[in-house]
């Protein structure tokens, strides 16, 4: 309220009146000669606020007109009373419910408002809000965001224990300042609720990219706080590790190892070799409460028979010739932390058995010894073998599969991470050449084609050596593609050979999908190449062959890094 030259703050009931006058009968007296004794009367019901001019001498004005009766009030009006000025704030008000989109719609009106972004030069920030454990309904943490969020921002399930938040006009920085209050009003309901802040454009211009960034950011994040994209987005730190998980499908997975790392039940994970199994059973293990322990892995396909029982439950000396000292075995040694079993499916019959019953007594027997020891195990195992296939043909125990399959993740291969593959490829020969001292020359388009095209069936491990290959190959400032190993190239116009089968999966689509939106890239990559060799390198013509928006064409191009013959020959 601004009364001559004095000013100062009313507030007012939730729910309730108030008489404004000059006279003693006023619940809110005004000394101004200009005011009635009973000016005007403001009214607070079920949230909407009213101002009724109470006959008064002077009238009453909302913005600047003269009101009859009484006026609904919104936040921001100038109301005079005679001379005197008051301005409405709702501040304590409780913001109109504010809808919980589904992730279809919400996906839709992020497209929409990435056009913008594009055509206005805008920013955009999405937040992933990951609640980690809690009871409470998606629609009561909504509530809970409050008045913190302004009309245009929306939000959306991101999953079942995820929310998706859209800042239109926001940079990552300004996003942080939102970001924060939302989570300090969350803790209580979600204690271990964490916030990733992807911003359009530079973390991607398409919905499936920016959601992606922003749910890849969230898992790094530590619990209760938040974590904003950078040049490291998709580097997933974990501990001694570091994980590119850039996919929908990866960060999904690794979403989910999260969940799950925090309970004690085992986790299989199927995936072919190469695929990276180790790195997401090391995930489960840093995760979990059990991380400042050991992690042992046991690849089970590396032993002879003999030797398996002996490496798992330990040996008394002399149980067996060799055996020349007492040793404990990596289920021992693996106690109060994680037991990573790699290539589970060749685990011999005879000690699936005994690993089984280890599994459900939490006791082990070295062998030549009567004793039984305590242990304390959290088994993540995994297999490139469908492992029900081989329950099927007796060659693995039914009854250890069901123990071992208490929760089941995929990893997807890697010719199904089109987001990763440039990323890992960058990174490899990076890691390559820094040992050597060099610096890392540009892979170019042409060379990272050949990658794009290679089935991969040797997966991420495949890739490194590649690319290490390739580091000693390509001593200029660019990667071509004849720096890359003959196995990956192929004569022109020669089909690809078939992908390998994959694992099928409760929640992985069949080797012949991908996810559009991947296929989508892919077809707008390459026919923006198309269209700037045709154009000579000149990227309006090129940008006008396929009808895009001449600033869309830029943007991309920079993006996947296409080549510009024109620019090339100057
Ligand atoms: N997402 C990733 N980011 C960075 N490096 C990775 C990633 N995935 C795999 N690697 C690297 O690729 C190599 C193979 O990965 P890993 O050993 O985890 O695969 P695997 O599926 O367990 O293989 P196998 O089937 O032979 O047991 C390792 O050097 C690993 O660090």
């Amino acid at each position: 309220m601004m009364a001559g030259s004095s000013s100062s703050m009313v507030p007012l009931p939730r729910d309730g009146t108030l008489t404004i006058g000059r006279g003693a009968g006023a619940e809110l007296l005004v000394q101004d000669a200009s005011v009635s004794r009973r000016h005007a009367r403001l009214s607070v019901v079920d949230g909407e606020a009213r101002i009724t001019d109470l006959d008064s001498h002077n009238g009453v004005r909302v913005n600047g007109e003269h009101i009859s009766g009484e006026q609904v009030l919104r936040g921001g009006d100038v109301v005079m009373l005679g001379d005197v000025t008051l301005v409405f704030q709702r501040r304590d008000i409780p913001p109109p419910q504010r809808l919980l989109l589904d992730a279809a719609p919400l996906r839709d009106r992020l497209a929409e408002e990435l056009e913008r972004v594009l055509r206005y030069e805008r920013a955009l920030s999405v937040v992933a809000l990951a609640l980690g454990p809690t009871n409470v309904p998606l629609e009561e943490l909504v509530r809970a965001l409050g008045g913190g969020l302004r009309l245009m921002d929306l939000v959306g399930r991101g999953g079942p224990t995820q929310l998706l938040v859209l800042l239109p006009e926001l940079t990552a920085e300004e996003a942080e300042e939102v970001v924060q209050p939302m989570l300090e009003s969350l803790a209580p309901l979600a204690p271990e609720v964490r916030a990733g802040v992807a911003c359009a454009p530079q973390d991607g211009l398409d919905a499936d990219t920016l959601i992606s960034a922003a749910r890849a950011v969230a898992l790094t994040a530590p619990s209760g706080g938040l974590r904003i994209s950078g040049p490291d987005l998709y580097q997933l730190a974990l501990g001694e590790r570091s994980v590119m998980v850039a996919d929908e499908a990866m960060v999904r997975l690794f979403e989910l190892l999260r969940r799950l790392a925090s309970s004690p039940i085992p986790v299989l994970i199927h995936g072919e070799t190469g695929a990276g199994k180790e790195n997401a059973a090391w995930a489960v293990h840093h995760w979990s409460p059990r991380a400042q322990r050991p992690f042992i892995t046991l690849n089970c396909a590396a032993l002879p028979e003999s030797l398996v029982e002996s490496e798992l439950f330990g040996a008394e000396r002399g149980a067996f010739s060799g055996a020349v000292a007492s040793r404990a075995g990596l289920l021992e040694r693996a106690s109060g932390g994680t037991l990573f079993l790699d290539e589970v499916a060749e685990l011999p019959l005879s000690v699936q058995a005994k690993l089984l019953r280890a599994l459900d007594q939490q006791r082990i027997t070295r062998l030549g010894d009567s004793r039984e020891r305590t242990v304390d195990l959290r088994i993540v195992a995994a297999t490139h073998r469908v492992l029900a296939d081989e329950v099927k043909a007796q060659r693995f125990r039914q009854d250890l599969f069901f123990r071992l399959s208490a929760s089941v993740v995929v990893l997807p291969p890697l010719r199904n991470r089109p987001r990763e593959l440039p990323l890992l490829a960058t990174r490899f020969l990076q890691e390559a050449l820094t040992r050597a001292g060099r610096t890392a020359p540009r892979i170019s388009a042409a060379a990272m084609d050949v990658l794009r095209a290679h089935p991969w069936p040797g997966n991420v491990r495949e890739l490194k050596n590649v690319m290490e290959y390739a580091a000693t190959v390509a001593t200029g400032p660019l990667l071509e593609a004849s720096h890359l190993p003959d196995s990956l190239q192929r004569p022109p116009g020669e089909e690809a050979p078939p992908p390998p089968a994959v694992v099928p999966a409760q929640d992985t689509a069949p080797a012949s999908f991908r996810p559009i939106a991947e296929e989508v890239r892919e077809l707008e990559y390459r026919r923006m190449r198309e269209a700037l060799e045709a154009a000579g390198g000149v990227q309006t013509r090129a940008a006008q062959l396929i009808g895009m928006p001449l600033r869309t064409f830029k943007f991309k191009a920079r993006r996947y890094q296409l080549p510009r013959p024109r620019a090339a020959r100057e």
